[in-house]
């Protein structure tokens, strides 16, 4: 901004939201280079043509959000779109917005008592396009009555809701949804991704999003949270080189599964084998064992931990059942890299001294940190990174936002995934690859975030064929994904 004449960014900002608008005006929202990686949200209503004689209504909050909203509107109200504003606060609107809106042929429909006038609600029914500029990166806290009201009555009754910079009332930050927010089909953000749009609860808040470059760049800090694509993630898969052998490539030891979850052991040692691990070492009682080579024979088997040796690194929990804590304790002291899934997380010690990766879903971090599963639902980000510093291991806290979460502070969410991987047994098998990817000697961070990456690809190609997939589906999709990833950029 100090480099800029005043309001600059501004109508960057307003110009490339009004663009965004007349696109999906037009119906032409298929060819958007949005972003989307929950699968659905494609925007094709309400297509008329473009802007004229479109019903647009702004929401205006009281700073810098209300002003974009109020140039974007100008800027159709010009190209023949009928706007209306609501402006929530009379004393406090951005002036110079205000003036280019009026002069441009915009209405205002609230007056000085306030916001909420029956020609107000009227107009927010009948629109096409509401425009969410109540509150952007300035606001604290839900929303407050008379905005509240507002966004209420916009969520549910009211054309395609369109959100300034963020959907308002959520945190920015953190992905909290503290109180009232709108709940918006796109989100057309600027400069930079919000922490907030890439997180559950508030992420699903912002519907599609779409990032309108306002030139901040190359003045941007180290970001507080990275998500991956799909080039990041095929540059980390390991491929076998030239001089690869079996044990150069790592081999994975494996405490998972029980005669009561035999299941667990098949898809967490299938998810290794494919996840590129040189060898899979099981250790488990004799009837697991011998399924386990059934359907894997290039497993190698042993009856525990103590005969389980020449190892890389480990996975330990999935399917474990509560009776060999003592196994799982001995392969968290072996110093080697760990990853601690499902019932192996109730044996961690005090602290972790070995490079270790925890995938918990909310359940089990919940008892992990002893608070509420529903707290940590709402809190993913907080209660992860407690979860981190509190056992100075990366935690992998899955669920409708995966998040891994370096014990020096990094953060990744993953983009990939659908909610058809909620089905038993997908954990076993992100548990199997998560591990395979540590024994190739990736640092835990990537091994987890490459994981969840190549299981949630998995998980939308198995979705994409076998409608609801089971956990078996998923694993079966493993091969054809990472092909995918790593042929699309040339690296095979
Ligand atoms: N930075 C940039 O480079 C660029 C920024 N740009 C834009 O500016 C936006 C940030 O603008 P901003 O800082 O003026 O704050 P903003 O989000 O409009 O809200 C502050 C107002 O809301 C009020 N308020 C607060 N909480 C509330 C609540 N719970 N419920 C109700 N009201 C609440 C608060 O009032 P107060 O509580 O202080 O009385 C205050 O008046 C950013 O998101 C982007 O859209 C672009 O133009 C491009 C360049
Ligand atoms: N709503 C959801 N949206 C997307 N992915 C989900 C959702 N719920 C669960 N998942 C994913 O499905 C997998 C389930 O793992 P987990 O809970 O450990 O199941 P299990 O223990 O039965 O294998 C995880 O990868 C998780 O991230
Ligand atoms: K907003």
């Amino acid at each position: 901004m100090a480099t800029l004449p005043d309001g600059a960014l501004m109508q960057r900002a307003a110009a490339g939201l009004a663009a965004v608008c007349a696109r999906i005006l037009r119906g032409a929202d298929n060819a958007s280079p949005g972003m989307d990686w929950r699968g659905g949200g494609q925007v094709t209503r309400p297509a008329r043509g473009g802007p004229y004689g479109a019903r647009v209504v702004l929401l205006v909050g009281s700073g810098d959000n209300g002003g974009d909203a109020l140039w974007a509107g100008a800027r159709l109200a010009r190209r023949g779109a009928r706007v209306d504003a609501v402006v929530l606060r009379h004393d406090r609107v951005h002036e110079s917005g205000l003036s280019a809106f009026l002069d441009a042929g915009g209405r205002v429909l609230s007056d000085d008592d306030g916001p909420l006038t029956p020609a107000a609600e009227q107009a927010v029914r009948k629109a096409d396009i509401v425009l969410d500029g109540i509150l952007g990166i300035g606001g604290k806290g839900g929303l407050r009555d008379d905005a509240a009201y507002l966004a209420a009555l916009a969520s549910a009754d009211a054309g395609l809701v369109i959100a300034v910079d963020l959907p308002s009332g959520i945190d920015a930050d953190t992905g909290e949804t503290p109180g009232a927010h709108v709940r918006a089909d796109v989100t057309v953000t600027f400069g930079t991704h919000k922490v907030g749009l890439l997180i559950d609860p508030a992420a699903e808040a912002a519907g599609h999003i779409e990032l309108v470059d306002i030139g901040l760049g190359p003045y941007l800090p180290r970001p507080a949270v990275e998500m991956l694509e799909h080039g990041d993630v095929a540059a980390r898969i390991p491929v076998p080189g030239r001089h690869a052998d079996k044990y150069r490539r790592g081999v994975l030891g494996m405490l998972a599964g029980s005669t009561r979850y035999r299941g667990a052991a098949l898809l967490s040692v299938g998810g290794a084998v494919h996840g590129g691990a040189g060898m899979v070492r099981y250790a488990g009682p004799r009837e697991v064992s011998a399924m386990v080579l059934e359907r894997w024979p290039e497993a190698v088997t042993a009856p525990d931990v103590e005969h389980t040796d020449r190892v890389q690194a480990w996975a330990v929990g999935s399917g474990l059942g509560d009776d060999r804590g003592d196994e799982a304790e001995a392969a968290l002291a072996s110093g080697l890299p760990v990853l601690v899934d499902a019932d192996g997380l109730r044996h961690l010690p005090a602290e972790l001294t070995c490079p270790a990766l925890l995938t918990p879903h909310a359940g089990e971090l919940a008892r992990m940190l002893d608070v509420d599963r529903g707290d940590v639902e709402a809190r993913r980000l907080h209660h992860a990174r407690e979860a981190a510093r509190r056992w100075g291991a990366t935690v992998l806290l899955k669920g409708s936002t995966t998040l891994v979460v370096s014990p020096d502070g990094r953060v990744r969410v993953n983009s990939t995934g659908t909610p058809a991987l909620a089905t038993a047994g997908s954990g076993d098998v992100l548990a199997g690859l998560g591990g395979a990817l540590l024994a190739a000697g990736l640092d835990p961070l990537d091994a987890g975030s490459v994981a969840a990456h190549i299981h949630g690809v998995a998980g939308q190609v198995a979705a994409g064929t076998a409608g609801q997939p089971a956990a078996s589906d998923v694993l079966d999709a493993v091969p054809g994904a990472m092909v995918s990833l790593v042929a699309a950029h040339d690296l095979l």
